[in-house]
């Protein structure tokens, strides 16, 4: 005991048993000149680079690893003896699953299991899609974001915080991978769960590990950012454990000159990174200031539009009602609310119908009633386009009264009020249409508007339905009926690859349009005959494929692509080189062992390049 106890810091601190070739000369030389650069308040007490913990690396650890790669990696002993398939590996796994009665231990295990064997993780995460999302992503993400400062055990992303600001970009020298892609949040609109401050840092962590099961974006390609500007969340704020600044989150001004300086700091640091904004609580000045200038978009504006309408396209051909004759209300006037009724616009006028008679087939609900005009407060300027004028001076306060003022054929929620649409509201639909349309669309599943089991039961199984968090299938009436999940997560993945291997210079409308079409015909031939919205999640990697190639198309017709090759291929060719691009798992060990044997230098996905002997480097 005492001899394992004495080896296990010297072996956790030996870069020659436990760092591959190109991590230490990499790490070494990238410490000395950004050490030397920095001002003293960033370079104090800094330890060594915990490379190896970052969840983003590792299969060192694989059991699949046969021998000659263990003693060529240095973990030859480290692990024990036996050499298993995969089918072994992920049997351990979902027995540990298994063994963790909640959904929050469930993701530590997960958490634990990607930080320590990546590759494994997303083997089991990417034949398990559907059943452990839930668990890394919505709705179990939404409890970890609540808890992370009292579950956080290890380095997943990056923290900025408003003290660093002069320094941004000498601190994003500190993560060790090239970055193709980051999520970033400022934690201020954490799901429908309010400011989260730092604690929102799971959800990018989440949407990343999405970008790699779900488009193939290599793990260590992928960025977490969480940006530390202070909370006026007092709870979190006076928690012992709270791990951010104990500030008030800083005013919108301040917050612009951060994201300047931020923006400006990622692209000089990885001139291609595409960057994603997320769960911003006021995310309209960003996206207007930087969409022209960077390759960037946010996701609940523009990912969120794009999925609904994708799922929405299906939905008004299932209704059987024209575009031209349907009407929504929108409960909930916020960032995504607006963003998914602005391109519903784009299609309606796609459809036939002018921008103007498209805008006026909205009727949008806050916390204060129905947008108007005139109803005495100061509207958000993005609730402009929307307000109502033609309310004759009379200001809806009940959602029921207006559903019988307007007559809508179509029920968003995205208010964060879980259980918004109840009975009496879900029949008063049921009467006034054949197949109403209604998506409860807020996260996580608590503040879901309704759940599948209530919209089924209150439209006698006519509803045409898409929630945001994810809901059982379930019977009725002898038929089988799946819920759609109105979730980015269909599009986001796509929107993403497509801007890196375009190598676009920005994410245009088109692209983000474009996304929303290539999911709506991604269907297969039982999904539609089934009279789904979406296609099965299962399928996801299929899927976008179709949407990656559809933004790709986009950026070309918009001339934002640098990738000008990719303009000669066919459509056959674009889905080969898409799905040719995308990290496999599976393939890892294999491709690790290759270049291990042959001494190659050159290794897909694992920063590896630079292995110069070949097995003889073991450390056996
Ligand atoms: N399904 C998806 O893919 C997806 C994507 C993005 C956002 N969302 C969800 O949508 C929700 C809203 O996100 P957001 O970014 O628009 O947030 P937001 O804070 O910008 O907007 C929330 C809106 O709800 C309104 N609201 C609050 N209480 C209300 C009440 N009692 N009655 C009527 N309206 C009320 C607010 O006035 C505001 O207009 C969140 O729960 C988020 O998780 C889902
Ligand atoms: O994170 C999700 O599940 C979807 C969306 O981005 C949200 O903010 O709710
Ligand atoms: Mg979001």
């Amino acid at each position: 005991m005492q001899a394992l106890k004495s080896l296990k810091p010297r072996l956790l601190l030996s870069s020659s048993s436990f760092c591959k070739p190109s991590f230490r000369s990499s790490a070494s030389t990238r410490s000395l000149a950004s050490v030397s650069n920095m001002s003293p308040a960033t370079t104090q007490s800094r330890p060594a680079m915990p490379t190896r913990q970052l969840s983003t690396t590792g299969g060192d650890y694989d059991m699949a690893n046969p021998p000659e790669l263990r003693k060529y990696l240095g973990t030859y002993g480290l692990t024990p003896p036996a050499v298993e398939n995969y089918e072994v590996q992920a049997q351990r796994c979902l027995r540990l699953l298994a063994m963790k009665p909640t959904p929050i231990e469930k993701f530590q295990y997960l958490v634990h299991l990607r930080a320590t064997n990546v590759h494994l993780f997303y083997r089991l995460l990417s034949e398990n899609i559907k059943e452990l999302t839930p668990l890394i992503y919505t709705p179990t993400v939404g409890e970890a974001c609540v808890r992370w400062h009292e579950i956080w055990t290890q380095p997943e992303g990056m923290y900025l915080s408003w003290s660093d600001r002069g320094n941004l970009r000498r601190i994003l020298d500190n993560w060790p991978h090239e970055v193709e892609i980051t999520v970033l949040t400022d934690g201020s609109r954490i799901l429908g769960l309010g400011d989260l401050g730092v604690n929102g840092m799971g959800i990018p962590v989440g949407k990343l590990a999405l970008y790699t099961a779900c488009a193939g974006i290599k793990p260590e390609g992928t960025l977490p950012l969480t940006l530390d500007l202070g909370t006026n969340n007092m709870t979190l704020r006076e928690d012992p454990l709270y791990m951010g600044s104990r500030m008030p989150k800083v005013t919108a001004e301040q917050e612009k000159e951060f994201l300047d300086e931020l923006m400006e700091a990622l692209v000089d640091k990885w001139p291609s990174i595409v960057i994603q904004y997320e769960d911003f609580k006021n995310p309209f000045p960003a996206l207007e200031r930087y969409q022209n200038t960077y390759c960037m978009f946010n996701d609940d504006v523009q990912g969120t539009g794009a999925v609904i309408v994708g799922g929405f396209i299906n939905a008004v051909r299932a209704s059987g009602v024209p575009a031209k004759d349907h009407r929504a209300i929108f409960l909930g006037a916020g960032s995504a609310g607006v963003g998914v009724a602005k391109q519903i616009v784009e299609y309606f006028v796609k459809e036939g119908v002018s921008e103007e008679d498209a805008r006026r087939k909205f009727w949008f609900v806050d916390s204060n009633g129905l947008v108007t005009l005139d109803r005495g407060d100061k509207l958000a300027e993005h609730k402009v386009y929307f307000a109502r004028e033609d309310n004759n001076g009379r200001q809806y306060q009940s959602l029921s009264r207006l559903i019988d003022f307007v007559q809508p054929t179509i029920l968003m929620g995205l208010s964060t009020i879980g259980g918004a649409f109840n009975k009496d509201i879900l029949q008063r639909m049921a009467k006034l249409n054949d197949r109403p349309i209604i998506f409860p669309l807020s996260n996580p599943s608590s503040k879901s508007e309704c759940n599948f089991e209530e919209a089924v039961l209150n439209t006698d199984g006519r509803c045409l339905f898409a929630s945001g968090s994810p809901f059982p299938s379930l019977e009725h009436n002898g038929r089988l009926l799946t819920p759609g999940q109105g979730n980015n997560m269909y599009v986001f993945p796509g929107i993403g690859l497509g801007a890196i291997l375009s190598k676009s210079i920005h994410i245009t409308q088109d692209m983000i349009y474009a996304s929303a079409e290539s999911l709506s015909t991604s269907l297969n031939k039982k999904e539609v005959a089934d009279g789904w919205l979406y296609p099965d999640i299962r399928r996801i990697r299929e899927v976008s494929v179709v949407v990656t190639r559809g933004v790709i198309r986009a950026a070309q017709q918009n001339g934002v692509d640098r990738a000008v090759e990719l303009r000669n291929y066919s459509d056959e060719q674009l889905d080969a080189f898409i799905k040719q691009s995308m990290y496999d798992p599976f393939n890892e060990s294999t491709q690790l062992l290759n270049a291990a044997s042959n001494g190659r230098s050159h290794l897909n996905g694992n920063g590896v390049s630079g292995i110069s002997n070949g097995l003889e480097a073991s450390h056996l």
